[in-house]
């Protein structure tokens, strides 16, 4: 089973909010046609309305035999909406779902056990094809079914394959939450310029630029993060000073984002348990 199956036999969407538009976009812009498209929000996006004009199934009924049910309600939504699918769990469909938390057990009570369910943790950055994805297949699912799931999320950017389901806790606090952290960097660094007397515009743009070149940087160069951090750094220079700052053992960015990516994960852990 690959894309043209998919396009051919169509994917369900399940919530078409922020992650499942940004999904969305991607698959469109790699030429999934809407047709092969049914989505089901009861809070279409004016978006959403648009491409239902050009042939999107909005809020319809579902295909016989769908390819892939993507979904991507919040957990607390879960409950309501998984039901839904139902018809869906006859083992041909599979199940892919991007919510924090929620484990294969949970998805399983209301599917079936012997459902192919994949979970994914992608992040916004596949809206312009520059996301990655973590996933795990669950018990019932098979190698070429992992292998769609893989190729659906690796049309909106990276994949990387877990061993454990274990392990998405952890995923979600970095790379699934991780964009987040990234816009609040480049928020702060703005506000630094402004505090240094340069205009807000003048700063965002800066700082956007100098985010987004750092991690082009450190993406391309054979050099990992911390001799690229040295090539910025002259002995005694200006960025030295910064990084006492930012690389105090106590109060610096390390302690900090060791205690966000925590406090992430620590909230999947509890979304799993919970319907807070
Ligand atoms: N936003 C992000 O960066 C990421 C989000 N996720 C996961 O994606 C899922 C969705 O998150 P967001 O898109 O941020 O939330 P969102 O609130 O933007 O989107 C949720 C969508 O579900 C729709 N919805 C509500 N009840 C529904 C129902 N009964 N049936 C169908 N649709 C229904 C809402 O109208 C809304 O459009 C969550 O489970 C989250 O854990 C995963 C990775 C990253
Ligand atoms: O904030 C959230 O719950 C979701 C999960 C990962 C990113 N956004």
């Amino acid at each position: 089973m690959n894309m043209s199956e998919v396009a051919a036999r169509g994917l369900v969407l399940l919530g078409c909010g922020r992650m499942g538009s940004a999904l969305l976009e991607g698959w469109l812009k790699q030429g999934l046609p809407p047709s092969s498209v049914h989505v089901i929000d009861p809070n279409p996006s004016a978006r959403l309305r648009a491409l239902a004009e050009e042939g999107l199934h909005l809020n319809a009924d579902l295909p016989e035999d769908a390819a892939i049910a993507l979904i991507a309600v919040k957990p607390q939504m879960m409950t309501d909406a998984l039901p839904g699918l139902r018809r869906l769990a006859d083992g041909r469909t599979l199940f892919v779902t991007v919510a924090a938390g929620i484990s294969f057990a949970g998805y399983e009570a209301v599917l079936g056990e012997n459902a192919p369910i994949v979970r994914a943790m992608p992040n916004t950055p596949a809206a312009v094809g520059r996301g990655i994805t973590a996933i795990i297949g669950n018990g019932p699912s098979t190698p070429a079914q992992l292998d769609l799931a893989d190729a659906l999320l690796q049309a909106v950017g990276q994949t990387v394959l877990l061993d454990s389901e274990s392990q998405m806790d952890a995923v979600v606090g970095l790379s699934g939450s991780g964009p987040a952290y990234v816009f609040n960097m480049i928020e702060a660094l703005a506000a630094a310029g402004e505090a240094q007397g340069l205009t807000p515009e003048m700063s965002l743009h800066l700082a956007k630029a100098t985010v987004a070149g750092a991690g082009a940087l450190a993406e391309a160069s054979p050099e990992g993060p911390g001799t690229l951090r040295e090539n910025v750094t002259s002995p005694n220079g200006t960025t030295y000073e910064a990084l006492k700052v930012l690389m105090d053992p106590q109060t610096g960015l390390g302690p900090l984002m060791r205690k966000a990516v925590a406090a992430s994960a620590d909230r999947s852990r509890e979304l799993g348990r919970t319907d807070e």
